[in-house]
């Protein structure tokens, strides 16, 4: 499988009002290289779904150019895989059936799409909840089973909006560790949307920083840490100073009030 590639050149998109237009985003331009695990941090409304959006093909740009693989984006690449932060799962199939979905859609049901839907469930520690219905799963569960999804037909590229906006600390640590070790074995291109500092400095290669309205690329940073990643990197140095430096971002920006950075509470 070769993992996709993604550029955005100058890319503006505008919606109109009804007195205005708002513009989302103002002359963006990104790549994230095949296989690459890249986040999009940033304040509300910066635009971040709506680039996600666009590159998904859901959407199509005012100014600018999106490629996959050097193809312009005109309908969602059919090796596209996505997942929200609404579990979008259909109440009245089973687990195993919800992840199947995704060749259902595709017509690409068969005995090996089976195995390796309880796989993927097995990898996230759900292989005793093949039978089980949506309403009897916790949060982070249909989380799990949403993400199961977005892998089942080896996407190369998978588009990620705040998959764990809507659970728990414990639960956000759980899936991230998922996420990396699947991540790391596919070998699948990751574009990843956050609010969170420290979960986009976890899992990414790459940080694009975005400013508030109109939405335009502020910084961009690596993260050298090995992967998979392990909670213990979280306490590394590499780790401290990369959430230290888009904090500091952030601040310049007028994210935070310099009231409520507190250098040493950073480091802390
Ligand atoms: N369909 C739409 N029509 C009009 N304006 C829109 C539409 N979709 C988004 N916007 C506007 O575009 C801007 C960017 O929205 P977007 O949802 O992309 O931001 P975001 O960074 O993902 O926000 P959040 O983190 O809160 O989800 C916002 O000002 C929003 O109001």
């Amino acid at each position: 499988m070769q993992p996709i590639e993604i550029t955005c050149e100058n890319v503006t998109k505008r919606y109109p009002g009804r007195r205005s237009s708002v513009t989302a985003l103002d002359d963006v331009s990104m790549r994230v290289a095949p296989g690459e695990f890249v986040s999009l941090l940033g304040p509300s409304g910066c635009g971040k779904t709506t680039l996600l959006r666009l590159i998904g093909g859901l959407e199509a740009a005012t100014d600018g150019e999106l490629r996959i693989d050097g193809r312009p984006v005109e309908q969602p690449h059919p090796e596209l895989g996505i997942v929200f932060q609404a579990d979008l799962l259909m109440p009245w199939r089973t687990v195993l059936d919800n992840v199947l979905l995704q060749a259902d859609v595709r017509r690409r049901r068969s005995p090996e799409m089976i195995e390796r839907a309880k796989q993927l469930l097995a990898q996230v520690g759900l292989d005793g909840f093949l039978d089980s219905y949506p309403h009897q799963l916790s949060g982070g569960m249909k989380q799990r089973v949403g993400i199961c999804r977005g892998l089942l037909h080896r996407p190369r590229l998978l588009l990620m909006d705040e998959p764990f906006a809507a659970l728990d600390a414990m639960t956000r640590d759980q899936l991230s560790l998922d996420l990396s070790r699947l991540a790391t074995e596919s070998g699948t291109t990751i574009l990843f949307v956050t609010h969170s500092i420290p979960e986009a400095v976890f899992l990414s290669d790459r940080i694009y920083v975005m400013s508030a309205r109109p939405g335009r690329i502020a910084a961009e940073l690596s993260v050298d840490l090995p992967k998979p990643r392990r909670l213990a990197h979280r306490q590394g140095q590499e780790f401290t100073r990369r959430v230290a430096e888009v904090t500091g971002i952030f601040k310049e920006l007028g994210v935070f009030a310099a009231d409520d950075y507190d250098e040493e509470g950073v480091s802390a």
